[in-house]
């Protein structure tokens, strides 16, 4: 048999939707816990279980921390229960929400819970730290992400998103029914590179699995703390072995320091900070306003890590979530896929930053993947002093989570909102809409340092995919998992094919 009488190779298998699954993409929550915490006031009446509730929810947070969200909470402003030593109040509510991180904002801090979960991997950086500290921390960061740092950094989005979508093309052009590409693994590659070139100069190489896989082992281990950690008990209690998570760290570190030490070295020898700085020349020669002080090299360490694991893990999140959705709304997406391509052919070349801007419903289907599936699907701070608000009393040290994934689902501010609608963002649809209703960057003194790269990426990666590649779900909607971030159970896959062979 000669090749050309070859049988043709079989379809690919392209999922078929249940009722089921559209019914599950498109509820009101994302997340229903099977087993709800109980309420403070049915706590209140029994020492006991106040003790087996402690225990059982911080272990089953510490398996999924989407478990602490009270399904009540849906149709509630607020829900109050008692975790340890601690009362916790998780928020529905954007004028809650308001309230905690921008017009009270001075009685509430990272607090408690953060020193927890970072202090061992982050250390003090602009995340974790509170007061001066953080306010000094983040005036010396925020030059690296202002609007000309991030134009500089434009072409080098650009250039990895392209390198990514090559492969994707490749893929897809090899069989007239496409193939299927490891999502998750992509897109997380994706991210790492660009923060290792805009932050660094630097080139990844071959190092981005086994770098994914170092951060990996160190989020997951600080998104579950010890029992002992969480109960605020003494160093002779016992506590699980976070020796994994610590050699991890460490080779994290064997990676980082030699990049630092070089520039500190520069440094010394009196070189002064570059024409473009990157982040680290920025942080290198970075001075305190008042002392004149350098940030030392632990304080650079902290705050490079932070921005790696702040900014890599949480942007490929939303590109998982949010292509794997569009890969499920063909309507739209033939919609994102017109749009783009005609900006692209009146432009003559493919989408720069400012044109997939211009393209309205792009940043509008960002936006909108952004409200389903919030990468920091919650925001946490804890009371300084006890406050009021309306009829809620919050005692002093009570901790305060916002739930954004719940806002941004919550039917009181949205219209059908497990819908997938980049239109709510679009024209006059926003006019008269709460503004803490859409907050996926959080809001108020400590909004994402990270969102306009964010966005960037975001928003290059719709640009330039969507024309050429017609996306289809692979297997079934991805089950949540919340560790730190609002992270899918298992890696996603996702179908790609070629547009012109798909319509031809
Ligand atoms: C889609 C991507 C991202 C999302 C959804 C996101 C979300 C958030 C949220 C909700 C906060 C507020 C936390 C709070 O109030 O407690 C935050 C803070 C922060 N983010 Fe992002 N972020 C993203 C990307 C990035 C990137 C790319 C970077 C850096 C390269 C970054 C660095 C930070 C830092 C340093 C903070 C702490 C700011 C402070 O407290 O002053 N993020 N982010």
């Amino acid at each position: 048999m000669t090749d050309a009488a070859a049988p043709k190779p079989a379809p690919a298998p392209l999922w078929t939707e249940t009722p089921a699954e559209r019914a599950l993409l498109e509820r009101d929550m994302l997340y229903l816990p099977d087993s709800p915490p109980p309420s403070l006031e049915r706590l209140a009446s029994s020492r006991l279980l106040r003790r087996i509730n402690t225990i059982r929810t911080i272990r089953r947070a510490s398996r999924n921390l989407l478990d602490m969200v009270h399904p009540d909470l849906a149709h509630r402003r607020w829900h109050a229960t008692r975790v340890g030593p601690e009362v916790v109040i998780t928020i529905n509510d954007p004028d809650l929400a308001r309230h905690v991180l921008q017009a009270n904002a001075g009685n509430y801090v990272k607090g408690r819970f953060y020193d927890i979960v970072f202090a061992k991997f982050l250390g003090a950086s602009s995340l974790t730290l509170d007061g001066p500290a953080w306010r000094q921390r983040r005036r010396l960061i925020s030059p690296a992400f202002n609007a000309r740092a991030i134009r500089g950094v434009e072409d080098i989005v650009a250039r990895h998103v392209e390198a990514m979508l090559d492969r994707w093309r490749a893929v897809a052009g090899a069989s007239p029914q496409g193939g299927e590409i490891d999502l998750s693994a992509e897109v997380s590659e994706l991210a790492m590179r660009v923060a290792m070139e805009a932050f660094f100069s630097s080139d990844m190489g071959e190092e981005t699995a086994r770098i994914g896989r170092l951060m990996d082992i160190t989020i997951t281990d600080a998104g579950s703390p010890p029992f002992a950690d969480v109960m605020g008990l003494g160093k002779w209690a016992p506590r699980r072995s976070r020796k994994a998570a610590m050699e991890a760290l460490e080779a994290l570190d064997a990676w980082l320091l030699p990049l630092i030490d070089a520039r500190l070295a520069r440094r010394a020898d009196g070189a002064g900070e570059p024409d473009s700085p990157d982040l680290l020349d920025i942080l290198v020669h970075a001075r305190d306003e008042e002392t004149g002080a350098l940030l030392d090299r632990g304080a650079i360490r902290n705050e490079v890590l932070t921005l790696f694991a702040a900014g890599h893990e949480t942007t490929a999140l939303s590109l998982v979530w949010g292509l794997d959705r569009l890969s499920r709304e063909p309507v739209w997406q033939d919609r994102l896929a017109g749009v783009a391509g005609a900006a692209a052919e009146a432009a003559g070349a493919p989408l720069d930053p400012a044109g997939a801007k211009a393209a309205a419903e792009l940043p509008a289907a960002y936006d909108e993947i952004l409200r389903l599936y919030p990468p920091a699907f919650t925001v946490g701070r804890q009371a300084i002093e006890a406050d009021r608000f309306e009829d809620l009393e919050i005692p002093a040290g009570a901790r305060m989570q916002v739930v954004i994934g719940l806002i941004h689902r919550n039917a009181r501010l949205w219209e059908a909102p497990g819908k997938f609608d980049p239109g709510r963002f679009l024209g006059d649809a926003k006019t008269g809409r709460h503004p803490f209703a859409h907050i996926p960057f959080g809001a108020g003194p400590r909004i994402c340092v990270g969102l306009a790269l964010a966005r960037l990426e975001g928003l290059m990666v719709l640009a330039r995919a969507l024309p050429d590649l017609r996306l289809s779900p692979a297997g079934p909607p991805p089950d949540p998992l919340g560790k730190i971030t609002l992270r899918t159970k298992a890696p996603v896959r996702l179908h790609v094919a070629l547009r012109r062979a798909a319509e031809g």
